[in-house]
């Protein structure tokens, strides 16, 4: 049996922060897990750290399952962000110690290949809807088959989406938080003219998709997935918070828009009543943030019996560890969606050499033994943590609103 001899937490920031589980076995094997939580990334080192690597000491790398359980019931304390992260890195480094020690890349351990490939989405956006046209036309034109349309609000300073860079968006910039401003009003206004323009600009055959990022009520998502029907957008995501889940029935008595939510959860039981009532389309749930491949199959399989596909959270702040990780799940889950695919920068490719490729609009993990993706430890080294928040944001009066 591969005995685990040691766990170790590696930091970086290659342009943006990472932090990243590495396991060894007594044979010398590797495994590497993402433990990234964007803007809390030191308390998920810490716990994993102080609490979880000296109960890996000495365990049996392949039993998957009973250390998810150990890690999971065994701490009393259970879910959350920072908990489930953690779990998250243990998990997916051991399916990547399985799959070396199998020779065979982690997909096939789950099942094989369900697809040819991933279809993923890349990032549109821009200050104006010309500008975030002009982009998506050249996503469009790389292949892409399904593209995400953000634009400035017209009279705000800043949006959520909307970046300095056209291809890179990193919201987490500041050591302290940044703060932002907010109207619904001028928002609801800008969204369908931008999906309008798309529509004209890039014809029918793409998906068009759209990110509220948690700012509506419930209602104010109903008229706004209602004004989005002729357009026919793949989803609305995040279209309210979800903490009161009965939200979304609301919003879908009033629209047929699809609705994508769960970048944030950590659990099935986040989940749990949205996917039994139908009360959404897919699931945004993660590898990093929803404890790794072992809960997020467990997530999918509850999806699966009642249509809602996955769709996983895909931005640059989950690394590429977590990039393979996810790969291998949406090749072999039976329901999958659509992938978020934000490209990294050169410097965080560089420090995490991986085998997953993009070519015409699709991804696939490629076919290394285990996840096929490592961490270059020298590089990283070279890249000291900076401290990074994400930004609040405010309504006009100084309300603060969800960001
Ligand atoms: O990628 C998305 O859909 C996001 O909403 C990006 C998030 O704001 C980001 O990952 C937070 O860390
Ligand atoms: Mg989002």
């Amino acid at each position: 049996m591969p005995r685990i001899v040691s766990a170790r937490v590696i930091i970086t920031s290659p342009g943006r922060n990472f932090v990243t589980l590495k396991i060894e076995c007594d044979d010398g094997t590797t495994g590497v897990g993402d433990a990234t939580l964007n803007g809390r990334e030191l308390a998920v080192a810490a716990y994993l750290t102080e609490h979880v690597i000296p109960c890996l000491i000495g365990r049996d790398a392949h039993r998957i399952e009973d250390i998810w359980q150990y890690l999971y019931k065994g701490a009393y304390w259970r879910r959350g962000p920072v908990t489930m992260s953690a779990i998250a890195a243990v998990d997916t480094a051991l399916w990547d110690i399985k799959g070396k020690l199998a020779g065979l890349p982690v997909y096939q351990l789950l099942g094989g290949a369900a697809r040819e490939g991933v279809m993923v989405y890349g990032h549109a956006n821009g200050v104006s809807i010309e500008d975030t046209v002009a982009v998506a036309r050249d996503y469009q034109q790389q292949g892409y088959k399904a593209i995400r349309i953000q634009c400035g609000v017209p009279g705000m300073a800043s949006t959520y989406g909307v970046s300095k860079d056209r291809y890179f968006y990193e919201p987490a910039d500041a050591d302290l938080p940044t703060e932002n401003v907010w109207s619904t009003s001028k928002y609801l206004r800008v969204v369908p003219e931008l999906f309008a323009a798309a529509r004209e600009a890039l014809g029918w055959d793409v998906h068009l998709l759209h990110d509220v990022h948690h700012r509506l009520t419930p209602i104010e998502a109903g008229r706004l997935g209602k004004d989005l029907e002729p357009y026919r957008p793949f989803w609305l995501e995040d279209a309210t918070p979800a903490e009161n889940q009965d939200g979304f029935r609301l919003i879908r008595q009033h629209t047929t828009t699809p609705l994508a939510v769960g970048e944030i959860f950590n659990s099935i039981w986040d989940a749990k009543h949205l996917i039994e009532n139908q009360l959404i389309d897919y699931i945004r749930a993660t590898v990093v943030h929803a404890g790794g491949i072992t809960h997020l199959r467990r997530i999918a399989a509850l999806a699966d019996l009642y249509q809602v596909r996955t769709g996983c959270h895909g931005a640059t702040d989950l690394s590429p560890v977590c990039m393979a990780a996810a790969l291998h799940f949406d090749l072999s889950v039976p329901n999958f969606g659509v992938q978020e695919y934000m490209r990294h920068t050169p410097e965080t490719d560089a420090v995490f050499p991986h085998a997953y490729s993009f070519a015409d609009g699709m991804m696939h993990p490629g076919d290394a033994p285990g996840l096929g993706v490592d961490i270059d430890e020298e590089l990283a080294a070279g890249y000291e943590y900076s401290r990074a928040f994400l930004p609040v944001n405010r309504l006009e009066d100084g309300t603060l609103w969800s960001w």
